[in-house]
């Protein structure tokens, strides 16, 4: 069971590794080249010990300068050679570290502005966030170490046993007992070291999360006198930290240490048994018992690289797991196969909900309830719907629907008649233009942000969609006026005028149809009523949705839809569902109540 687990997990890692070698594609041609200069590394390595044997065995011992002087040059060549080669691999690790970095960056980032709303939400912003940043760093730092000495490793292991087998095969058994020693050690070290690691790495998420929440409440933790209690709970998750890092960090500083020791026990045999041999006249001599003892030496190097490395590469592998989890993930909302061709000057804007019902699809992709059941509506071009209901009755999500942020689970929502399923994702964004319940602006000017959905739409037309979301006026007060700077996430604005700039960016796109999801609930309700007015006038023909928590907010619409518990519960303009509905007359009550007492007519 457990090595059906491992064989699985060693699979996996293979598999999400020869994922990761499809990044260098047309670029193949620089590993064999990296393999080469391993080749030199290892053989200039493993050379020196051999050559400084021949020189003490045949120059020193024979006292012949000119052969010592020969074979010396040849053993500055061998270290120059090895030298030069880690050095041009080491180039060649750091850019295919960079190399796969950036591709993976970049081809994450690309592949999230494709994700849907849906897979967005399983995602998670900060989670993404998390998978684009330090998951590439994990998977560079693992490519620059492999290239850079894992493939050292095994040439230099087998290289010196065959050299001290050809060398001094009465040694040999020192070897094997050193290396069954230290393969030891090290199988134990994994055994304890690599769930440890995991353990961090999951402290290390513990901390990070308490910061993000920590920093982005910052405000509100504040306001609240809370910072006791965020630091307790802060303290908590660093403590967990602390405590599961210890451990492997303990392990891994004795390594060192204990490899050593171990290696001086070797270097120590080497000498005794390989000096009683020279002295018993096997044949055995002096070069070649020293070159031995550095033979030893060179063989704990592969066994350290092993040890180094592998921790990367398995923390690479969780990695690479995140981010093929984003490369493969398959947008929820579709591109249609065979798109209806649409004149977009020509849509009008006729808008209609046929038998609709849709949920939240949960992490398998399946609908998890119903958040809207058995929705029937008919906008007419240039006509205003409001939306109404409490909290959480589905108003967001029926809008959502239309430029398919969301996908139906049932029914059908038409444009003209055509099914929004039908009309290609850019062709339908251009049509709809979308004002957000949270008002997100972008740094840079508010001139830049105005014109976010079409850069090069006129001045004029800016400016008109500026006036009719009530922009103009503080703008006016800003020195730089439209060229004023917008911070990032627009922290330099209020609440209200974040909201009115988000207006102007959706009205300047002349939208056939215009959602406004809560967009004015910053602001007081003169300023809310004289938005109301321009856009009645700038978007005469454009068919409108207005989702609002207060009565004043859809007052004037066409039409007010009373949504509850995901049902159409009544429909009507103000003075009739005032005088039919009485979830209206309740909700007009809590808001308006002096209004209905004096009469009821507020229209
Ligand atoms: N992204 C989402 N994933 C899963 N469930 C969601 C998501 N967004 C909303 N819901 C759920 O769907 C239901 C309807 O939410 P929706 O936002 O449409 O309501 P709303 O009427 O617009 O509420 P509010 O007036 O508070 O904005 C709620 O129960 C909510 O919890």
């Amino acid at each position: 069971m457990v090595s059906d687990d491992l064989t699985r997990a060693g699979l996996m890692t293979i598999s999400n590794f020869k994922r990761l070698y499809q990044v260098f594609h047309g670029y193949e041609r620089w590993f064999l080249f990296s393999i080469l200069l391993n080749i030199a590394v290892a053989g200039g390595t493993l050379a020196i010990p051999a050559l400084s044997a021949d020189l003490i065995n045949n120059g020193i011992m024979a006292g012949d300068f000119s052969y010592s002087l020969d074979v010396g040059v040849l053993m500055l060549l061998a270290a120059v050679i090895a030298g030069a080669c880690q050095i041009a691999n080491a180039g060649i690790a750091v850019w295919a570290s960079e190399y796969s970095s950036h591709s993976l960056r970049t081809r994450e980032f690309e592949k999230i502005q494709t994700l849907s709303f849906g897979n967005i939400d399983k995602f998670r912003s900060s989670d993404l966030l998390v998978r684009l940043t330090t998951d590439v760093q994990n998977v560079k730092i693992a490519i620059q170490q492999s290239v850079m000495n894992l493939m050292q490793a095994p040439l230099l292991l087998i290289g010196t046993i065959i050299i001290m087998a050809a060398m001094a095969p009465a040694l040999v058994w020192i070897m094997v007992v050193l290396l069954v020693l230290l393969t030891i050690i090290l199988v134990l070290y994994f055994v304890i070291v690599e769930p440890a690691f995991t353990r961090k790495q999951s402290e290390i998420d513990g901390v990070n999360k308490a910061l993000r929440e920590t920093l982005t409440g910052i405000r509100v933790v504040k306001a609240f006198v809370r910072q006791e209690y965020e630091i307790n709970k802060f303290g908590q998750a660093a403590d967990n930290l602390k405590r599961a890092a210890m451990r492997p960090q303990m392990i891994m500083s004795y390594l060192m240490p204990t490899v050593f020791a171990i290696a001086l026990l070797g270097f120590g045999a080497v000498y005794y048994f390989g000096g009683e041999q020279v002295l018993a006249g096997t044949g055995l001599m002096i070069g070649d018992v020293t070159s031995a003892a550095q033979y030893i030496l060179i063989l704990m190097m592969p066994l350290l690289i092993i040890a180094i490395v592998l921790p990367f590469i398995t923390q690479a592998n969780a990695s690479l797991k995140r981010i093929f989890e984003v490369l493969d993930a398959v947008p929820e909302v579709q591109e249609p196969k065979d798109p209806v061709t649409i004149n977009v000057d020509q849509v009008k804007g006729r808008v209609e909900f046929e038998n609709v019902s849709f949920g939240y699809r949960n992490a398998e992709g399946v609908p998890d309830g119903e958040v809207l059941t058995g929705i029937n509506l008919v906008a007419q071009p240039g006509e205003t719907i409001g939306f109404l209901g409490a909290t959480g009755c589905g108003k967001s999500s029926l809008v959502s629907l239309i430029p398919r942020f969301y996908d139906v689970t049932g029914g059908r929502v038409t444009i003209d008649g055509v099914d929004v399923r039908s009309i290609s994702l850019e062709t339908l964004r251009n049509m709809v233009s979308v004002c957000l319940q949270e008002s997100v602006l972008f740094s840079g000017t508010i001139n830049e942000n105005i014109r976010f959905g079409k850069p090069s739409m006129t001045d004029d037309a800016m400016m008109e969609a500026a006036r009719s979301a009530d922009v103009d006026g503080f703008v006016q007060n800003i020195p730089e006026q439209y060229d004023g700077r917008v911070a990032r996430r627009g922290s330099n604005f209020s609440g209200g005028q974040k909201q009115r700039l988000s207006i102007a960016r959706a009205l300047a796109q002349k939208p056939k149809i215009l959602i406004l999801d809560d967009s004015t609930s910053a602001c007081d309700v003169a300023t809310e009523a004289r938005i109301q007015d321009a856009i009645t006038d700038m978007m005469e023909g454009t068919t409108k949705f207005i989702v609002a928590q207060r009565i004043s907010s859809v007052i004037t619409a066409d039409r007010i839809v009373l949504l509850s518990q995901g049902v159409i519960e009544a429909t009507g303009t103000h003075t009739e569902l005032l005088a039919s509905s009485p979830l209206y007359q309740e909700i007009y009550e809590s808001q308006l109540g002096s209004g209905l007492q004096s009469g009821g007519n507020a229209s």
